[in-house]
């Protein structure tokens, strides 16, 4: 069960927006996004997010070897490292903006002898199978993939996270976010696919069949989000799931990132319903998947900016935003008591 975030809070805010020392609705979409950010709150005037945390969930993908991304899987392993050693690019973004980020391993095909093992505390499997030709992973890895990320977002909120973000990491990951994305919302593959890393119009078609091929082998299994999972999932995307999906029950807010990450929060809400109130939409990516997939969640992106990288990189620029909102609300004069 999911309570709702603050309808008292939320129509505080709405009547102090309004009654602020600008011209009615002059301050766009950040006057929604305070609004948003005192429901998830619980309080009129909130202060901005302070504990920002973001974890970037990381896997191979079997069908990265089918043709459908510009890179090899090998660079996941790698970007793994350079997560590790503070140097992807959300890295550099969160150390801007103040926001925790650590990366962790669910599924790489690959080990990390040399790193931090609590990298690998939650290492469901290496890689999955070519979800086009079979099972992705089994039914417990699946189920275990969603409860380790439940348990991560517990390990967030026990360190005082007010915000969290989750990010992906896995060459071939936007395939499996577009065959979840129209396998749950019953899409054909033209709808949902995309570019990803910068695919040629050879590699789209590709891409296109593979999905199609995937979302047909699938078209029974789409009733019971884990058996879902386990058909044309991964680790890293149902431990996502699991993370939004924990992280709603708790009460604390989500700052959506692309289309990875937006195909995990549409799990989530079908794992439990009511996850969406607790959501917001940090970027729109050049997926069409997470288009749709915003659409369904009734969420609008913030930022616009042709972004595609993945790794949480979209959300975590999208907290000065939300930091900006919240003061605006708390801190700005009344048009009453200036006139
Ligand atoms: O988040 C997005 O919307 C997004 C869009 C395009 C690419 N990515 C990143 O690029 C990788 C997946 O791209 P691809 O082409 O290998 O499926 C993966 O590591 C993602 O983090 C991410
Ligand atoms: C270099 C590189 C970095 C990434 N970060 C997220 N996805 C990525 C894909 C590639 C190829």
């Amino acid at each position: 069960m999911i309570t709702p975030p603050s309808q008292d809070a939320r129509t505080a805010a709405r009547d102090r927006l309004a009654a602020l020392a600008i011209p009615t609705g002059a301050l766009g979409r950040l006057g929604e996004l305070a609004v948003w950010w005192s429901s998830v709150r619980g309080e009129a005037t909130p202060a901005p997010p302070s504990h920002v945390r973001a974890v970037v969930f990381a896997g191979d993908h079997g069908v990265a070897a089918h043709g459908v991304s510009a890179y090899p899987s090998a660079v996941t392993g790698a970007m793994v490292r350079a997560f590790a050693s503070g140097v992807a690019g959300t890295s550099v973004l969160a150390r801007q903006h103040d926001v925790h980020l650590r990366v962790l391993d669910l599924g790489v095909d690959g080990d990390f002898p040399d790193l931090d093992p609590a990298i690998g505390a939650y290492k469901i499997r290496r890689g999955t199978e070519p979800f086009h030709l079979a099972d992705a992973m089994t039914l417990d890895e699946a189920r275990r993939a969603v409860e380790a990320g439940a348990a991560i977002a517990a390990e967030e909120i026990a360190a005082g996270a007010d915000l969290l973000i989750g990010g992906d990491m896995g060459i071939g990951d936007t395939t499996t976010a577009a065959v979840l994305t129209a396998a749950v919302l019953g899409l054909p593959a033209v709808e949902v696919v995309g570019r990803g890393t910068g695919i040629d119009d050879e590699g789209l078609r590709v891409k296109t069949e593979v999905i199609d091929t995937a979302l047909r082998r699938a078209q029974d299994r789409t009733a019971d989000p884990i058996d879902l999972l386990s058909a044309i999932g991964s680790p890293d995307i149902a431990a996502q799931a699991g993370f939004i999906s924990a992280a709603a029950q708790a009460g604390v807010p989500v700052l959506l990132d692309g289309a990875i990450a937006t195909a995990a929060a549409l799990v989530a809400e079908r794992l439990t319903p009511g996850v969406a109130p607790w959501l917001a939409a940090g970027h729109r990516s050049t997926e069409g998947a997470q288009w749709h997939a915003l659409k369904d969640l009734g969420l609008e992106p913030l930022l616009d900016l042709g972004m595609r990288l993945g790794e949480g990189s979209g959300a975590v620029t999208a907290v000065p935003l939300v930091r900006s909102a919240a003061l605006l609300l708390s801190d700005m004069a009344l048009l009453s008591e200036i006139l």
